[in-house]
Formats: structure tokens, C-alpha cells, sequence
């Protein structure tokens, strides 16, 4: 793929940030993150959605299948209330789950703060796209993808994606050596 076609994914999933009623400062905070983290050239395709299951599958599939993202990032109902179903729509619209993805966020979330075991966030693949779930709680966002983001360039190989080039001062991709780019 050529990498001048770098598309990322943000989706804020919250009913109030939705209706306007508090600003939006989840879907600022991953773009933000990712800008520091990537030296390849890349362009956001940010929406903000209700906690709505259908809606959220939808947003899903329209990021990946038409607007070709190669990751996606979503932040918010993750938790365990009634309108939480962000994990939910990612299941269901991914081929694959990637269990470790989680199992690490909420592992160094817990070093923040003890109801990091309340987010059911998953990570999986939905043809060329990686989707990762993340808290809504705006600081959340740099804690969790912290954690995991060393992994994210290598998968994104493997699934047909980009070559995406990290900022080794922020943050530092491991990729095996026959994976990584000659000079
Ligand atoms: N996108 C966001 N922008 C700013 N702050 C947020 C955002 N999402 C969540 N927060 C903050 O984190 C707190 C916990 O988020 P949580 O996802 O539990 O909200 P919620 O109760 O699901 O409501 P909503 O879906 O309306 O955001 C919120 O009360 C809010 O202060
Ligand atoms: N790193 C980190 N993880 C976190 C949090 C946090 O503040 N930082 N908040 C927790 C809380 S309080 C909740 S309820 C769950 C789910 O949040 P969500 O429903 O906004 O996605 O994420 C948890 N994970």
C-alpha cells in the first residue's frame, strides 16, 4: 500500500460529547497522541457518536471498508453501565480478536488507577484495519496506548497495512529484523 494514502481512524463513542453537551476531548487527545507518535504522513477521519451499538458498528465498518484506515481508535463505553457497548460493536464487526492487546492496557492502566478493571475494552482486525478500544476518560488515552502502541506498526504489516514510521524519542515500534525497512 502506498504510504502517502495513510489514513487513521478516531471515533469518540459518548452521548454527551455527542450532543454537545461537554466538548470533546477524547477524539483530540488520540489525534494529538498519534501526531507525536508518527513520522509517516498520515490524515484523521474523526467522528463523534452516541453509545448506540448499531451506530457504532456502522461508523466501524464505514472507517475500515470505505475510508481505508489502517487503525482505528476509539475511546469511550467501555465500562460495564447499560449503554456501554463499544467492546460489543468491535466484536462483532472483527475477523479477529487480539486478546494481548487488552490484557497489556488494562495491566498498566491498573498502575493508574484501580477501576482500570472496569474497561471490557477489546483490540481486533477487521480485514486491513486494527480497531483499539480505549477508556473514555480523556487521560486514559497516552496511559493506554503507551502500553501497546511498540506493537501497533509490525501489525499493521502483517495485515497488509502501511509501513508506519514512529518518533523513536516518543514512542519505539519493535518490529523482528527481516520486517524492518532498509535505510
Ligand atoms: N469524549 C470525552 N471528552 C471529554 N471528557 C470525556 C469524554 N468521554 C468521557 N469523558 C469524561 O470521562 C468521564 C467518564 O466517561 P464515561 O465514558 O463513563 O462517560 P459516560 O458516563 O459513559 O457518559 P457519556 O457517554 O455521555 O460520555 C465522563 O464523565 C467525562 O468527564
Ligand atoms: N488508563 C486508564 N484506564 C481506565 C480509566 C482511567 O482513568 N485510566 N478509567 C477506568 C474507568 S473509571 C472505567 S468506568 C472504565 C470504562 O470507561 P469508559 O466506559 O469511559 O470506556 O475504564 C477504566 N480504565
Amino acid at each position: 500500500m502506498e504510504n502517502s494514502a495513510i489514513k487513521i481512524g478516531f471515533i469518540t463513542v459518548s452521548d454527551r460529547a455527542s450532543r454537545g453537551e461537554y466538548e470533546d476531548l477524547g477524539g483530540p487527545a488520540m489525534q494529538e497522541w498519534i501526531a507525536k507518535a508518527l513520522t509517516s504522513e498520515w490524515q484523521p477521519v474523526a467522528r463523534v457518536i452516541e453509545d448506540e451499538q448499531t451506530l457504532i458498528e456502522s461508523t466501524l465498518k464505514e472507517l475500515a471498508d470505505q475510508e481505508g484506515c489502517c487503525l482505528i481508535l476509539t475511546t469511550g463505553g467501555t465500562g460495564p453501565a447499560k449503554r456501554d457497548v463499544t467492546p460489543e460493536a468491535t466484536e462483532a464487526v472483527c475477523d479477529k480478536i487480539l486478546d494481548g492487546f487488552a490484557e497489556q492496557m488494562r495491566a498498566v492502566s491498573l498502575q493508574y488507577v484501580p477501576t482500570a478493571i472496569l474497561s471490557r475494552q477489546i483490540a481486533g482486525i477487521r480485514g486491513e484495519s486494527l480497531i483499539i478500544n480505549l477508556p473514555g476518560k480523556p487521560s486514559a488515552i497516552g496511559e493506554c496506548l503507551e502500553a501497546v502502541f511498540p506493537a501497533v506498526p509490525y501489525c499493521v504489516d502483517l495485515i497488509d497495512g502501511p509501513y508506519l514510521e514512529t518518533d523513536e524519542s516518543f514512542v519505539k515500534a519493535f518490529r523482528p529484523k527481516h520486517a524492518k525497512k532498509k535505510a
